[in-house]
């Protein structure tokens, strides 16, 4: 049994060897002689799997340890007769961490507070769904956009895209990428929506980059200094439009979902759905895989406001360490890829343990996704 697997995929070596044998390759370009005598593929988001990569060839399982898989037809794959997995939610709260992480950067920075802001969230799925909780426990109001979940008259109050444009001070997009169909989010944000953004509006995108018009939203951006654009992902990748990179606030390289936990869980995911495909169960408890982290505990003394929030987020995950390096190396051929492949260790809120005075805050922190606890001593 050989089974390929993309070489930026945390523990897949040392899991994956349990079934087979394995080879690390890259994803971008995947080297095609090595599907010769492939059983097994798996890939990240970088990998576009169709016909042209597989046909002929005897892959017989293809696993993708990402969120979405508009790099994966299909269709092709279930005619050709190939299983396919992916890994829905694993990086869900690596995303929603990316969000408040730039968020209260640019409260900080403008000088507002995040619970006088209304927040729009296109695509209310694993990472929506967890950012609206996240963000309500911190007392901010958000507006839902979500067309398939309306229509399929899931609970929730549901708008629509134009009313969060008109209502929203912040406007984030999680949705997958769809070219066509009913569910079209191919340049869901085009030139008429760019503008029909509220005065000093905040646009975040760390879903896929054309779900943004990116030519749009650069002479938009020309014409509008009001807004303020957070862009984990670009129109297209890896060459993304330097013109657009310095004018935006925040810029990083398609990262928003690299927390360690997020990796692990797609690879894990993607592992016990190829033991079920081989007929041999196996459960991976992640506890199993991750080490400890850099900062495991810390003590709040006082209260818990917007700024002590930031600190707090911030010992864990400061987008700006991800921004100034995009910055540095953009221009050079080759580097967006490499600043993913190289990424240094980011961990998520849980992993930090916060000792606190009173049973309030304590929950407030859980409910934030931190790991909290009461100090009764
Ligand atoms: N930047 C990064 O590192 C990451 C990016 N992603 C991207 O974010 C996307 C969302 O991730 P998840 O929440 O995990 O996916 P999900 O599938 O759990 O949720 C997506 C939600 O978007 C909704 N939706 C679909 N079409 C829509 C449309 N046209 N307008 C509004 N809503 C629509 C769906 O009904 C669903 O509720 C993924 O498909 C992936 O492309 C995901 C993880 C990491
Ligand atoms: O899960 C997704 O969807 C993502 O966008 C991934 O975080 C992207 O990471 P790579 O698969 O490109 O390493």
């Amino acid at each position: 049994m050989k089974i390929l697997v993309d070489e930026n995929m945390p523990y897949a070596r040392e899991l994956f060897s349990r079934t087979g044998q394995v080879l690390a390759v890259p994803g971008r370009p995947l080297p095609q002689r090595e599907l010769e005598d492939a059983d097994g593929l798996m890939v990240r988001s970088v990998t576009q799997v169709d016909e042209a990569l597989l046909a002929g060839k005897p892959v017989k399982f293809v696993g993708t340890a990402t969120a979405g898989t508009d790099h994966i037809d299909e269709a092709w794959l279930e005619q050709a007769g190939i299983a396919f997995s992916a890994a829905p939610g694993c990086n869900a709260i690596a995303v929603v961490e990316y969000v408040f992480s730039a968020l209260l950067l640019l409260a900080e920075r403008d000088g507002f507070a995040l619970r006088d802001r209304t927040v729009g969230i296109v695509g209310v799925g694993n990472v929506g769904g967890r950012l609206q909780k996240r963000l309500e426990a911190w007392g901010v109001k958000t507006l839902l956009c979500d067309p398939p979940r309306a229509d399929r008259g899931d609970a929730g109050d549901f708008r629509s895209l134009d009313a969060l444009v008109a209502e929203a001070d912040i406007l984030t997009f999680h949705t997958p990428l769809f070219k066509e169909g009913p569910y079209k989010s191919w340049h869901l944000a085009d030139a008429a929506l760019l503008m029909a953004l509220k005065p000093h509006a905040i646009l975040i995108n760390a879903c896929r980059g054309p779900v943004v018009d990116n030519a749009a939203l650069l002479e938009v951006l020309k014409m509008r200094r009001d807004l303020s654009v957070v862009l984990d992902v670009w129109e297209p990748e890896p060459a993304l439009s330097l013109d657009l990179l310095d004018r935006v606030d925040i810029g990083t390289a398609h990262i928003a979902g690299y927390t360690l936990e997020g990796k692990a869980r797609g690879t894990t995911q993607v592992f016990e759905a190829w033991c079920d495909f081989l007929g041999q169960p196996q459960q991976v408890p992640l506890s199993e895989l991750l080490p400890t982290p850099e900062f495991s505990s810390v003590t709040l003394n006082g209260p818990l406001d917007q700024a002590t929030l930031k600190r707090l987020a911030h010992l864990v995950y400061d987008v700006r360490r991800d921004d100034a390096p995009l910055r540095k190396v953009a221009a050079k051929p080759g580097e967006f890829d490499r600043l993913r492949k190289t990424y240094e260790e980011r961990r998520e809120w849980s992993s930090l343990e916060v000792i606190c005075h009173d049973a309030e805050t304590a929950s407030l922190l859980n409910a934030l996704g931190f790991c909290a606890r009461l100090n009764n001593s």
